[in-house]
């Protein structure tokens, strides 16, 4: 493919400067001595956030709310909390937390402040992500955490009393957990007038966060009484950034994205100099389909192929591979990693020169009426392209690719993307704010507020459930007991029924499984040798018994990563089974449970399933021969994935786990069901809201 690249307009980039252009004309800070890119890694006080530090401390100490937007790299994540702790605001027994939307970043920006600080990670520096806690609560003064986990420490914790400063970073990614925390933290605030909060990012549109957390005409008034800070919120410029990051557009759209960050990756490869190359893509799918390209074209095409080592980056990846992704680049080499906007914001990837922007990414979008959500590829707002951009120049001037004409970012691409909360299924939303004592939902103070229609069905959802009464209120115990497990509602329901079903154990395993990506080694090019393995797990009962099936082979195996392989299992992710596993049994424990395996009595474990999952109930249709399912509520047309043991098998009657949209609707990770068991289990949804199964 050949392609012709256009540098931007040059314009020196303004904080709200949506041209294109040389991003962040600067600074004096490029020349440094020597390091192994010929660039030294900015000390500390070269960062541009450095020469604010008085006067971040300062607004801090006088505002309840200091609102702070610097370039990327500026230091904003990682010198914050650093100039917090030794201002004091660590004292006491107290600590400073710092969210990230995302898991990847929490380690990686904890593990480079502990670094920057010369402590072990765990001791004064630690972080928190679900199912892996690395702190030490009588010394931890600066946590990392992702938004998610923060929202659940309030259910122990409500006014989040051990953190004197709470920062929340990387905000204009809004995600669905950032905006509930935004909205709480407001609450909290007027009941705590000694915590501060820090909101910061590079894109953020600072004017409306500052009026959200303007105070309503009720609070005001209290200001300059004892100690009170200034409700107003302050709003703080970072000016200045690290390094110059020089973008190119391409002079035409083009149609194919994969193969135009191949072509592109490979021209960077031959033509310019030593740097590593971050390449955005949307999804393992891509993903996997770039690194194969490339790996071909490097055999085939370059002449100096040795030199470059490809690594893809996304959730699923293990820790072996995530590690490989921040090591050192060897000498003489060139690394290419493939991402998922997983690495779009916060992180430092210390090599990369190079970055190439498809300008897509995968999103969610939820249609409540049909009750249907869908994964689908969609273009990126500025607010991202920036950040994307941003991932270069961090140690020393960098370039950006990005694969849409200048024209398209000036004119066309959205300044910020829709508020996750206004494009998702709100069941996790609903339960966690109910649980947190917020009764009127739809009267909360929302910085973005959410479709009616999707509160109502997720209302709806959680009530048949029976976590909620018919005064939406969580029921005793099972409402507060699913609240209290870390998972989607319907899977900790499962876990709550299999104690009365006696096949915890099992139903334990099963939740583990489905809480990583996919514990099956996909290559590209052996989707033949997978499935055979997939064949030696089948079980006629469907996905979730063949996954018991791996898990007891593995442990047969004495948990060998060689079976793993021969078998097309991914040993990695298998280890993080069994580390969610055991989360999951002492959570269990907590809730009073006594862990019992159902010794292979399959049916009772696909009773506990439908006790969570009996809204995913499905009926072949009767003349199909393609496969065609329709769902008992709402008639949607689905179909099996063919990732499933149970495709072309299209037993009569089957649940899903989820649902994927790309073609058609398929579901993903399928059991067989008898139908008697939908009125058995859930008479209240089939015989007053759906279908009765009975009457087929
Ligand atoms: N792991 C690392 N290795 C080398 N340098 C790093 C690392 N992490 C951070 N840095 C240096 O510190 C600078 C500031 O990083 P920091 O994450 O604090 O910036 P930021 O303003 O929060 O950026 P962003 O908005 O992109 O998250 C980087 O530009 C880089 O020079």
């Amino acid at each position: 493919m050949s392609m012709f690249w256009k540098p931007g307009t040059e314009k020196p980039q303004l904080l709200d400067d949506e041209e294109g252009g040389v991003l962040f004309l600067s600074s004096s800070q490029s020349s440094s001595s020597s390091s192994r890119y010929g660039y030294a890694s900015m000390g500390k006080q070269r960062l541009p956030v450095h020469k604010y530090r008085t006067e971040i401390l300062y607004l801090v100490e006088t505002h309840a709310t200091t609102i702070i937007v610097g370039e990327t790299g500026s230091g904003k994540t990682t010198q914050i909390p650093q100039y917090l702790k030794e201002a004091g605001w660590a004292d006491g027994g107290r600590a400073i937390a710092c969210t990230q939307p995302r898991r990847l970043a929490v380690q990686a920006v904890a593990s480079r402040v502990a670094e920057e600080m010369g402590v072990k990670l765990g001791d004064e520096v630690g972080y928190t992500i679900r199912f892996e806690d690395i702190t030490n609560t009588s010394v931890t003064m600066i946590k990392f955490l992702t938004d998610g986990v923060l929202l659940r420490e309030m259910m122990d914790d409500p006014l989040l009393t051990k953190y004197s400063v709470i920062m929340v970073d990387e905000a204009h990614e809004r995600s669905i957990s950032t905006d509930i925390l935004l909205g709480l933290l407001k609450k909290i605030q007027r009941r705590r007038p000694d915590l501060r909060l820090i909101i910061s990012s590079a894109t953020i549109d600072a004017k409306s966060i500052s009026a959200f957390f303007q105070p309503s005409k009720r609070h005001r008034g209290l200001e300059g009484q004892g100690l009170s800070p200034r409700k107003e919120p302050a709003i703080l410029s970072v000016e200045g950034r690290g390094f110059d990051v020089r973008i190119h557009y391409v002079e035409e759209p083009i149609a194919d994205y994969v193969r135009a960050s191949v072509s592109t990756v490979m021209l960077i490869h031959e033509q310019e100099p030593p740097g590593d190359i971050l390449v955005f893509l949307t999804g393992q799918d891509d993903i996997d389909a770039a690194a194969q390209l490339i790996t071909e074209e490097a055999r085939t095409v370059v002449k100096n192929s040795s030199g470059l080592i490809v690594l893809p980056l996304y959730s699923g990846i293990s820790r072996a591979e995530q590690e490989l992704v921040f090591s050192p680049t060897p000498r003489g080499k060139r690394k290419v990693v493939i991402s998922t906007n997983i690495a779009e914001t916060s992180v430092t990837l210390e090599g990369v020169v190079y970055v190439v922007d498809s300008g897509f990414s995968k999103q969610r979008f939820y249609n409540p009426i049909p009750d249907i959500e869908n994964l689908v590829v969609a273009p990126i707002s500025k607010a991202s392209a920036r950040q994307r951009a941003g991932r270069a120049g961090r140690v020393r001037p960098g370039k950006c690719y990005r694969l849409y004409t200048e024209e398209y970012f000036v004119n066309e691409m959205s300044a910020e993307g829709i508020p996750e909360i206004q494009r998702s299924i709100l069941v996790s939303c609903v339960i966690q704010l109910k649980a947190l004592g917020i009764d009127n939902i739809l009267g909360f103070d929302w910085p973005a507020s959410p479709s009616p229609d999707a509160m109502i069905r997720a209302l709806e959802v959680l009530y048949s459930l029976g976590v909620l009464d018919s005064d939406a209120k969580l029921t005793s115990p099972v409402g507060f007991q699913v609240a209290e497990i870390p998972l989607d509602p319907m899977v900790s329901k499962i876990i709550l029924s299999s104690n009365q079903l006696g096949c915890s154990e099992e139903i334990i395993t099963i939740a583990a499984v489905l809480s990583v990506q996919s514990i099956w080694f996909s290559s590209r090019g052996a989707q033949k040798e997978l499935d055979e393995a997939k064949l030696r797990f089948a079980a006629a009962e469907g996905d979730h018994v063949t996954f018991l099936n791996v898990y007891k082979g593995f442990l047969q195996s004495g948990k060998s990563s060689q079976w793993c392989h021969k078998n097309f299992i991914n040993y990695q992710a298998m280890k993080k089974v069994m580390e969610i596993r055991e989360q999951l049994r002492k959570t269990a424990k907590k809730l009073g449970m006594v862990l019992k395996s159902c010794d292979n009595d399959m049916e009772v474990v696909r009773k506990a399933i439908t006790t969570g999952f009996f809204a995913n109930a499905c009926r072949l249709e009767a003349y199909s021969h393609n496969g065609m399912y329709k769902t008992l509520r709402g008639s949607q047309e689905v179909f099996i994935h063919p990732s499933s043991v149970l495709f072309r098998v299209n037993p009569k009657w089957v649940l899903y786990y989820s649902l994927v949209s790309t073609d058609r609707r398929y579901m993903r990770n399928v059991i067989t069901i008898d139908p008697s068991w939908l009125t058995e289990i859930a008479p209240h949804f089939y015989h007053h809201q759906g279908p009765n199964p009975a009457t087929h």
